[in-house]
């Protein structure tokens, strides 16, 4: 029988090893291969190159289908096999030349068949992001990007050039140079939202179906002119005015592409020509501020784009009270130029003999027993009426703070409770050196003693109520202090130690968590980090892999569901107000009752966070577990980006604006369909529609199992790799 040929096409990048079929069917039936008679047939495989009319012999054999498959090879020993088992033809190690029509002649006793297969093949296509072309305009930068990708090939047909972003596909036209070349050039005037986004380009091969992707390397690279979006300054003060003493942190936020760079100056109040450099980074601290501190301090920002450079510049007047005791205390010395102290200390010793010589005579006048028995007891009556603690307290905050003796504070607190349990002798706390500062308190590294009277020390986090809180601020302190008396530990939940609310300033001793906020440690650990400067010290990060960025996810989770067990809401839920401890654990830290998230959200309402807020708490204020939801996916977003914030370039009504018109973030180009459906499960405008959080800890526990599938890491935009130290 002859059977009727087919035509088998496919295609194959050069080097690779293909196989073609001879495709023996006789309706439906592989005749050759399910054939139980014992079958012998000779095999002929012929190649005609493209653009050749003359076919060659490659490969002959004789084949027994009923023997154990094996390879035969014949001709060109290295090259060309056929499988005995259907004698298919493989065809090794290909290159440009091996292109073109391939036939399979079989001969057997009543058989005689004939197929072709066409094979094309191609060298792997090439994509390159060229050169983008600029024009300034109003301070503006016009930029026109340019792709080409292009594949050499050998095929009796052109390959088809398509780029693609997305699902959707995007006009240009191929040019085909000798039926062996061909380039696609994809030009086009880049929007910020595209930035770091793959363009694929594809080659099609339209009779093998035949698809291969490139993406485009470097990514998408779109230059914008650095903005200045904010200059944030901490603690906040009315009209920027601090007492002298406090700690001033100032941050400056910019945007741009190329990274911004930072510059902090300051001219002193009232010599406008003396300018110093505070810094080249974003934050600029002022420690221990007194009257030098006060004057002029400037943030610019600058980014070149092709040799033209952009400034963005802000100032603000920091304003600094000198405390009465500042003005006395640093050079004691009279007029005359005699110590007050030297004068103090003579002063001291006179007295003190007098008083000797008092008691001296005093003794001998009274000698009799029972009046100095009833002295005794006098004295001993009165030091057990005293408050001990409060004796030692008052000791204490004057060795370890001066300028807090003024404001002690007699009405206390109303947790009567649990504050036994609570409550921390002053004495055996330490406040060992500033390290934040929050929107009322400040946030000592500290050292407590770890049972009482005991001389073992533990490292604690101890967030020190501000000396001019106002009433409310007292409130939402003691609020946060109470939940977290009520709260049963957990690994993922900052741990409460202990407080002191005798006096004032009243302290709360946390858990320490020594890798700081989740922002800093997803920055310092983001890829191409190693080495970072804190304060003095250098440390070390090792770069965090997808597997780790979900299980962070999940540990956020774990903390969210346990909070949601007593009730309690997030505080602004961002990879800013998340602490890691040691070995990496994420430590939630800021909670309330809904009422309590909501008044404090209302009193701090210039700095909500909009970019992770929920429709309903944008348009309502409304705060409940599911707008924490909300603001979950949008933190899943943060951490797949390593703490970047989304809507960086975009003002704070503009973010609002999208939000609630429904917009939602795109996928990011590194991040799987998966992944960002879980994304989209948070960002559900119906908030009963959200996923919960065992659903969700679920879903992140099944793409874990195939991680590097969800977060391609070589895919991450290029803003959030790592490129200058922190
Ligand atoms: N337990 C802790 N261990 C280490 N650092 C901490 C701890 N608690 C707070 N911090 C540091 O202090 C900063 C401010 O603390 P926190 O966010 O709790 O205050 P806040 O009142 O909520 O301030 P804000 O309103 O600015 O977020 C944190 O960003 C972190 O850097
Ligand atoms: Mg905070």
């Amino acid at each position: 029988d002859l059977i009727n040929s087919q035509n088998v096409n496919q295609a194959a990048l050069v080097g690779k090893n293909v196989t073609l079929s001879c495709a023996m069917k006789q309706n439906g039936v592989d005749i050759l291969h399910n054939n139980h008679q014992p079958k012998k047939y000779n095999v002929t495989w012929k190649h005609t190159p493209v653009h050749s009319q003359k076919s060659i012999n490659i490969l002959e054999a004789e084949i027994d289908t009923q023997s154990h498959p094996r390879l035969v090879h014949t001709a060109d020993g290295n090259k060309y096999f056929t499988s005995a088992k259907d004698a298919s033809l493989i065809v090794l190690d290909i290159d440009l030349t091996d292109a073109g029509l391939y036939t399979c002649l079989v001969q057997g006793d009543s058989l005689l068949k004939n197929s072709t297969a066409d094979l094309f093949v191609l060298l792997s296509p090439q994509c390159h992001n060229l050169i983008p072309s600029f024009t300034y305009h109003n301070g503006d930068v016009n930029q026109q990007t340019l792709f080409d990708c292009n594949v050499h090939y050998r095929g009796n047909k052109p390959p088809i050039i398509l780029w693609k972003h997305d699902k959707q596909e995007l006009n240009t036209g191929t040019d085909y140079h000798n039926n062996t070349f061909a380039m696609a050039t994809l030009s086009f005037k880049p929007d910020k939202k595209y930035d770091g986004y793959r363009f694929l380009c594809l080659v099609e091969y339209p009779s093998a179906k035949f698809l291969t992707a490139c993406q485009t390397k470097p990514p998408l690279q779109i230059y914008f002119p650095v903005h200045l979006n904010k200059m944030i300054i901490k603690p906040q003060a009315d009209e920027y005015v601090y007492n002298s003493g406090k700690s001033i942190n100032l941050d400056c936020q910019a945007s741009g592409n190329p990274h911004p760079k930072y510059r902090w100056t300051f001219k002193p109040k009232g010599d406008n020509s003396a300018e110093t450099i505070l810094a080249m980074k974003p934050r600029y601290t002022i420690t221990d501020a007194d009257k030098r501190n006060e004057g002029t301090y400037n943030c610019t920002v600058t980014n070149n784009i092709n040799g033209t450079l952009f400034i963005d510049t802000q100032t603000k007047y920091i304003k600094i009270n000198v405390k009465q005791e500042d003005n006395t205390t640093p050079n004691p010395t009279t007029s005359a130029g005699v110590s007050p102290y030297a004068i103090g200390a003579v002063i001291c010793a006179v007295l003190a003999v007098i008083l000797i010589l008092v008691f001296v005579i005093l003794g001998m006048k009274f000698r009799d027993q029972c009046f100095l028995m009833q002295m005794r007891d006098k004295r001993t009556h009165t030091r057990l009426t005293r408050d001990h603690d409060e004796n030692m307290d008052d000791q204490e905050i004057e060795l370890l703070d001066e300028s807090l003796q003024s404001s002690v504070r007699t009405d206390e607190p109303q947790y009567g409770r649990l504050k036994l349990y609570w409550e921390i002798p002053r004495k055996d706390i330490r406040l060992v050196e500033e390290i934040a500062a929050g929107s009322f308190v400040e946030v000592w590294k500290g050292k407590m003693k770890k049972y009482p009277n005991s001389s073992e020390i533990q490292k604690v986090a101890i967030k020190k109520l501000i000396e001019n809180a106002t009433e409310q601020e007292r409130k939402f302190f003691l609020g946060e202090m109470e939940v977290q008396k009520m709260l049963q530990p957990h690994p993922n939940v900052i741990l409460l130690i202990g407080c002191y609310t005798f006096h004032e300033p009243w302290l709360l001793m946390l858990e320490y968590a020594q890798e700081g906020t989740l922002y800093e440690y997803l920055q310092y650990s983001r890829p191409g980090a190693q080495t970072v400067q804190i304060s003095s010290n250098s440390v070390h990060h090792k770069n965090i892999n997808s597997h780790r960025l979900l299980a962070i996810a999940a540990q956020v989770v774990n903390g969210l569901m346990h909070l949601q067990k007593f009730k309690l809401i997030y505080y602004r839920l961002k990879t800013s107000n998340i602490l890691v401890g040691r070995g990496g654990i994420c430590k939630l830290t800021g909670f309330g009752f809904p009422h309590e998230i909501t008044e404090r959200n209302q009193y701090e309402n210039d700095t909500l966070p909009v970019e992770c807020m929920s429709p309903e708490s944008l348009k309502e204020q409304i705060y409940n577990y599911r707008t924490d939801i909300w603001s979950y996916g949008v933190l899943l977003w943060e951490i797949i980006h390593f703490g970047l914030s989304p809507y960086l370039h975009l003002e704070r009504e503009e973010i609002e604006d999208d939000i609630l018109s429904g917009k939602r973030l795109e996928r990011p180009p590194h991040c799987s369909e998966d992944l960002y459906q879980l994304m989209l499960d948070c960002w559900q405008e119906d908030p009963m529609k959200r996923k919960e959080y065992p659903d969700i800890l679920q879903v992140l526990s099944n793409l874990a199992a195939d991680h590097s599938l969800h977060i391609l890491l070589d895919s991450l935009p290029e803003t959030c790799k790592f490129t200058q130290a922190v």
